[in-house]
Protein backbone atom coordinates (compact mmCIF):
# COMPACT_ATOMS: atom_id res chain seq x y z
CA UNK A 1 0.00 0.00 0.00
CA UNK A 2 1.02 4.18 -0.79
CA UNK A 3 -0.08 6.35 1.80
CA UNK A 4 0.16 9.48 1.74
CA UNK A 5 -1.34 11.31 5.16
CA UNK A 6 -1.76 14.14 5.63
CA UNK A 7 0.99 16.17 3.13
CA UNK A 8 2.21 18.84 3.20
CA UNK A 9 4.83 20.05 0.69
CA UNK A 10 6.18 22.85 -1.81
CA UNK A 11 9.19 25.26 -2.01
CA UNK A 12 8.73 27.69 0.39
CA UNK A 13 7.43 26.53 4.05
CA UNK A 14 5.39 29.59 5.08
CA UNK A 15 3.50 28.82 1.57
CA UNK A 16 3.45 25.41 1.18
CA UNK A 17 1.26 24.24 -2.63
CA UNK A 18 0.36 20.85 -0.89
CA UNK A 19 -1.73 21.53 1.92
CA UNK A 20 -2.58 18.04 4.27
CA UNK A 21 -3.24 15.93 1.28
CA UNK A 22 -4.17 12.08 2.11
CA UNK A 23 -4.13 9.48 -0.89
CA UNK A 24 -3.86 5.99 -0.58
CA UNK A 25 -3.15 3.50 -3.39
CA UNK A 26 -4.05 0.12 -2.47
CA UNK A 27 -1.07 -3.06 -3.71
CA UNK A 28 -1.57 -2.87 -7.35
CA UNK A 29 -4.07 -0.85 -7.68
CA UNK A 30 -4.25 2.17 -10.60
CA UNK A 31 -5.31 5.64 -9.52
CA UNK A 32 -4.86 8.85 -11.73
CA UNK A 33 -5.18 12.41 -10.39
CA UNK A 34 -6.49 15.28 -11.94
CA UNK A 35 -6.32 19.08 -11.43
CA UNK A 36 -5.61 22.38 -12.59
CA UNK A 37 -2.11 23.52 -14.17
CA UNK A 38 -0.31 24.46 -11.23
CA UNK A 39 -2.16 23.13 -8.59
CA UNK A 40 0.32 21.07 -7.03
CA UNK A 41 0.02 17.54 -8.80
CA UNK A 42 3.53 16.77 -9.68
CA UNK A 43 4.61 18.18 -6.33
CA UNK A 44 2.75 15.22 -4.71
CA UNK A 45 3.88 12.80 -7.25
CA UNK A 46 7.27 13.63 -6.03
CA UNK A 47 6.74 13.31 -2.64
CA UNK A 48 5.24 9.81 -3.09
CA UNK A 49 8.45 9.15 -5.04
CA UNK A 50 10.36 9.57 -2.54
CA UNK A 51 12.21 12.98 -4.27
CA UNK A 52 10.81 15.76 -2.49
CA UNK A 53 10.44 15.68 1.69
CA UNK A 54 7.38 17.00 2.87
CA UNK A 55 7.23 19.65 5.42
CA UNK A 56 4.86 17.24 7.40
CA UNK A 57 2.90 14.62 7.30
CA UNK A 58 3.85 10.91 6.70
CA UNK A 59 4.35 8.93 3.63
CA UNK A 60 3.97 4.80 4.70
CA UNK A 61 5.14 2.19 1.53
CA UNK A 62 4.67 -0.98 2.35
CA UNK A 63 3.43 -0.44 5.57
CA UNK A 64 6.60 0.90 6.61
CA UNK A 65 7.20 5.13 7.24
CA UNK A 66 9.42 6.70 4.70
CA UNK A 67 12.19 8.74 6.67
CA UNK A 68 14.67 8.94 4.07
CA UNK A 69 13.56 10.81 0.41
CA UNK A 70 16.42 11.06 -2.45
CA UNK A 71 19.61 9.99 -1.80
CA UNK A 72 18.66 9.39 1.96
CA UNK A 73 16.13 6.59 1.03
CA UNK A 74 17.56 3.41 1.45
CA UNK A 75 18.32 1.71 -1.54
CA UNK A 76 15.53 -1.18 -1.55
CA UNK A 77 13.29 1.56 -1.40
CA UNK A 78 13.79 4.04 -3.91
CA UNK A 79 14.47 0.87 -6.11
CA UNK A 80 10.88 -0.26 -4.94
CA UNK A 81 9.40 3.08 -7.41
CA UNK A 82 9.52 3.61 -10.91
CA UNK A 83 9.46 7.36 -12.11
CA UNK A 84 8.30 8.43 -15.56
CA UNK A 85 7.68 12.50 -15.74
CA UNK A 86 6.47 14.96 -18.20
CA UNK A 87 9.54 16.12 -19.99
CA UNK A 88 11.60 12.95 -21.12
CA UNK A 89 14.60 15.31 -22.14
CA UNK A 90 15.16 16.91 -18.86
CA UNK A 91 15.70 13.55 -16.53
CA UNK A 92 18.04 12.07 -19.21
CA UNK A 93 21.46 12.18 -19.61
CA UNK A 94 22.62 13.11 -23.19
CA UNK A 95 25.45 12.03 -23.11
CA UNK A 96 24.14 7.96 -22.59
CA UNK A 97 23.23 5.91 -25.60
CA UNK A 98 19.59 4.78 -25.35
CA UNK A 99 20.50 1.20 -24.30
CA UNK A 100 22.51 2.72 -21.43
CA UNK A 101 19.86 5.04 -20.58
CA UNK A 102 17.80 2.08 -20.00
CA UNK A 103 20.57 0.29 -18.18
CA UNK A 104 21.16 3.45 -15.64
CA UNK A 105 19.59 1.53 -12.63
CA UNK A 106 21.00 -1.52 -13.09
CA UNK A 107 24.40 0.16 -12.83
CA UNK A 108 24.12 2.06 -10.17
CA UNK A 109 22.78 -0.68 -7.80
CA UNK A 110 25.17 -2.97 -9.16
CA UNK A 111 23.41 -5.59 -11.56
CA UNK A 112 25.31 -3.98 -14.77
CA UNK A 113 25.16 -8.06 -15.46
CA UNK A 114 22.20 -7.86 -16.73
CA UNK A 115 21.71 -4.59 -18.69
CA UNK A 116 22.00 -6.61 -21.77
CA UNK A 117 18.97 -9.13 -21.61
CA UNK A 118 16.92 -6.39 -19.33
CA UNK A 119 16.94 -3.80 -22.10
CA UNK A 120 16.66 -6.27 -24.62
CA UNK A 121 13.74 -7.46 -23.12
CA UNK A 122 12.39 -4.37 -22.61
CA UNK A 123 12.62 -2.64 -25.71
CA UNK A 124 11.23 -4.45 -27.93
CA UNK A 125 7.77 -4.51 -27.00
CA UNK A 126 8.62 -0.57 -26.41
CA UNK A 127 9.31 -0.37 -30.39
CA UNK A 128 13.01 0.73 -29.39
CA UNK A 129 14.99 -0.80 -32.75
CA UNK A 130 18.58 -1.85 -32.13
CA UNK A 131 18.99 1.42 -33.80
CA UNK A 132 17.78 3.94 -31.70
CA UNK A 133 19.18 1.95 -29.03
CA UNK A 134 22.49 3.11 -30.14
CA UNK A 135 21.40 6.87 -30.52
CA UNK A 136 21.94 9.82 -27.83
CA UNK A 137 18.67 11.55 -26.67
CA UNK A 138 19.41 14.66 -29.29
CA UNK A 139 19.18 12.10 -32.18
CA UNK A 140 15.85 10.52 -30.89
CA UNK A 141 12.53 12.30 -30.96
CA UNK A 142 10.71 13.11 -27.69
CA UNK A 143 8.00 10.14 -28.04
CA UNK A 144 11.26 7.86 -29.00
CA UNK A 145 13.14 9.36 -25.85
CA UNK A 146 9.66 8.50 -23.72
CA UNK A 147 9.83 4.98 -24.23
CA UNK A 148 13.21 4.63 -23.10
CA UNK A 149 12.70 6.42 -20.26
CA UNK A 150 9.62 4.29 -19.17
CA UNK A 151 11.59 1.57 -20.02
CA UNK A 152 14.52 2.68 -17.52
CA UNK A 153 11.40 3.30 -15.16
CA UNK A 154 10.71 -0.59 -15.50
CA UNK A 155 14.12 -2.10 -15.30
CA UNK A 156 14.67 -2.48 -11.66
CA UNK A 157 10.94 -4.35 -12.13
CA UNK A 158 9.27 -1.90 -9.12
CA UNK A 159 6.56 -2.22 -7.10
CA UNK A 160 5.02 1.01 -7.87
CA UNK A 161 5.09 3.37 -11.00
CA UNK A 162 4.76 7.41 -10.53
CA UNK A 163 3.70 8.95 -14.09
CA UNK A 164 3.98 12.75 -13.70
CA UNK A 165 1.76 13.24 -16.76
CA UNK A 166 4.07 10.97 -19.06
CA UNK A 167 2.34 11.57 -22.69
CA UNK A 168 1.06 15.16 -21.92
CA UNK A 169 3.43 15.72 -25.21
CA UNK A 170 3.20 12.78 -27.09
CA UNK A 171 1.20 11.82 -30.27
CA UNK A 172 -1.74 9.22 -30.20
CA UNK A 173 0.33 6.10 -31.18
CA UNK A 174 3.47 6.92 -29.00
CA UNK A 175 0.66 7.45 -26.07
CA UNK A 176 -1.08 4.10 -26.92
CA UNK A 177 2.44 2.40 -26.99
CA UNK A 178 3.33 3.50 -23.14
CA UNK A 179 -0.23 3.09 -21.68
CA UNK A 180 -0.07 -0.43 -23.30
CA UNK A 181 3.51 -1.14 -21.98
CA UNK A 182 2.54 0.08 -18.56
CA UNK A 183 -1.13 -2.05 -18.62
CA UNK A 184 1.14 -5.33 -19.82
CA UNK A 185 3.62 -4.67 -16.70
CA UNK A 186 1.33 -4.12 -14.13
CA UNK A 187 -0.85 -7.15 -15.31
CA UNK A 188 2.59 -8.94 -15.67
CA UNK A 189 3.87 -8.02 -11.75
CA UNK A 190 0.87 -6.48 -10.13
CA UNK A 191 2.48 -3.16 -9.67
CA UNK A 192 0.12 -0.33 -8.44
CA UNK A 193 0.03 3.06 -10.60
CA UNK A 194 -0.15 6.61 -9.62
CA UNK A 195 -0.68 8.53 -12.65
CA UNK A 196 -0.96 12.59 -12.77
CA UNK A 197 -2.08 14.80 -15.71
CA UNK A 198 -4.57 16.29 -17.74
CA UNK A 199 -6.37 13.88 -19.87
CA UNK A 200 -9.80 13.00 -17.57
CA UNK A 201 -10.43 10.11 -20.48
CA UNK A 202 -7.32 8.84 -20.61
CA UNK A 203 -6.94 8.42 -16.81
CA UNK A 204 -10.37 7.01 -16.69
CA UNK A 205 -9.57 4.40 -19.28
CA UNK A 206 -6.45 3.49 -17.59
CA UNK A 207 -6.50 3.62 -14.09
CA UNK A 208 -8.88 1.97 -11.59
CA UNK A 209 -9.94 4.83 -9.82
CA UNK A 210 -9.69 8.51 -10.66
CA UNK A 211 -9.43 11.57 -8.08
CA UNK A 212 -9.66 15.18 -8.81
CA UNK A 213 -7.19 18.00 -6.84
CA UNK A 214 -10.16 19.44 -5.29
CA UNK A 215 -11.71 16.48 -3.79
CA UNK A 216 -8.60 15.45 -1.55
CA UNK A 217 -8.38 19.41 -1.12
CA UNK A 218 -11.76 19.66 0.26
CA UNK A 219 -11.39 16.59 2.34
CA UNK A 220 -8.19 17.84 4.18
CA UNK A 221 -9.84 20.85 5.34
CA UNK A 222 -11.94 21.07 8.28
CA UNK A 223 -16.07 21.23 6.99
CA UNK A 224 -16.48 24.76 8.44
CA UNK A 225 -13.66 26.28 6.49
CA UNK A 226 -14.79 24.89 2.89
CA UNK A 227 -16.08 27.02 0.23
CA UNK A 228 -19.64 27.89 0.70
CA UNK A 229 -20.23 26.76 4.17
CA UNK A 230 -22.52 28.46 6.72
CA UNK A 231 -19.93 28.26 9.18
CA UNK A 232 -16.65 29.66 6.74
CA UNK A 233 -19.45 32.39 6.04
CA UNK A 234 -20.17 33.16 9.63
CA UNK A 235 -16.42 33.15 10.49
CA UNK A 236 -15.10 36.71 11.10
CA UNK A 237 -12.24 38.18 8.69
CA UNK A 238 -9.11 37.60 9.41
CA UNK A 239 -9.92 34.57 11.82
CA UNK A 240 -7.85 31.44 11.54
N1 LIG B 1 11.12 24.01 -7.98
C1 LIG B 1 10.14 24.88 -7.70
N2 LIG B 1 10.42 26.01 -7.01
C2 LIG B 1 9.44 26.87 -6.68
N3 LIG B 1 8.13 26.71 -7.02
C3 LIG B 1 7.81 25.61 -7.72
C4 LIG B 1 8.80 24.65 -8.09
N4 LIG B 1 8.18 23.67 -8.79
C5 LIG B 1 6.87 24.00 -8.84
N5 LIG B 1 6.66 25.18 -8.20
C6 LIG B 1 5.37 25.84 -8.02
O1 LIG B 1 4.54 25.00 -7.23
C7 LIG B 1 3.20 25.04 -7.70
C8 LIG B 1 2.74 23.62 -8.00
O2 LIG B 1 3.52 23.12 -9.06
P1 LIG B 1 3.32 21.64 -9.62
O3 LIG B 1 4.33 21.45 -10.69
O4 LIG B 1 3.31 20.68 -8.49
O5 LIG B 1 1.84 21.76 -10.24
P2 LIG B 1 1.05 20.79 -11.23
O6 LIG B 1 -0.32 20.65 -10.69
O7 LIG B 1 1.80 19.53 -11.45
O8 LIG B 1 1.04 21.65 -12.57
P3 LIG B 1 0.99 21.19 -14.13
O9 LIG B 1 -0.30 20.43 -14.29
O10 LIG B 1 1.00 22.50 -14.85
O11 LIG B 1 2.21 20.35 -14.40
C9 LIG B 1 3.17 25.96 -8.91
O12 LIG B 1 2.71 27.22 -8.49
C10 LIG B 1 4.63 26.03 -9.32
O13 LIG B 1 4.94 27.29 -9.91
Amino acid sequence: MLELRSITAGYDRRAPVVRGISLTIEPGEAVGLLGPSGCGKSTLARVAALLHRPDSGTLVLDGEPVRGWRHHAPPARRTAIGVVFQQPRLSSDPRLRLADLIAEPLRATGRREEAADRVAELAEPLGLTPDLLRRRPHEVSDGQLQRACLARALVLRPRWLICDEPTAMLDASTTAALVEAIEDYRAATGAGLFAVGHDRTLLRRWCDRTVHWDDLTASSVPPGDRPGSPLAARRPAGAP
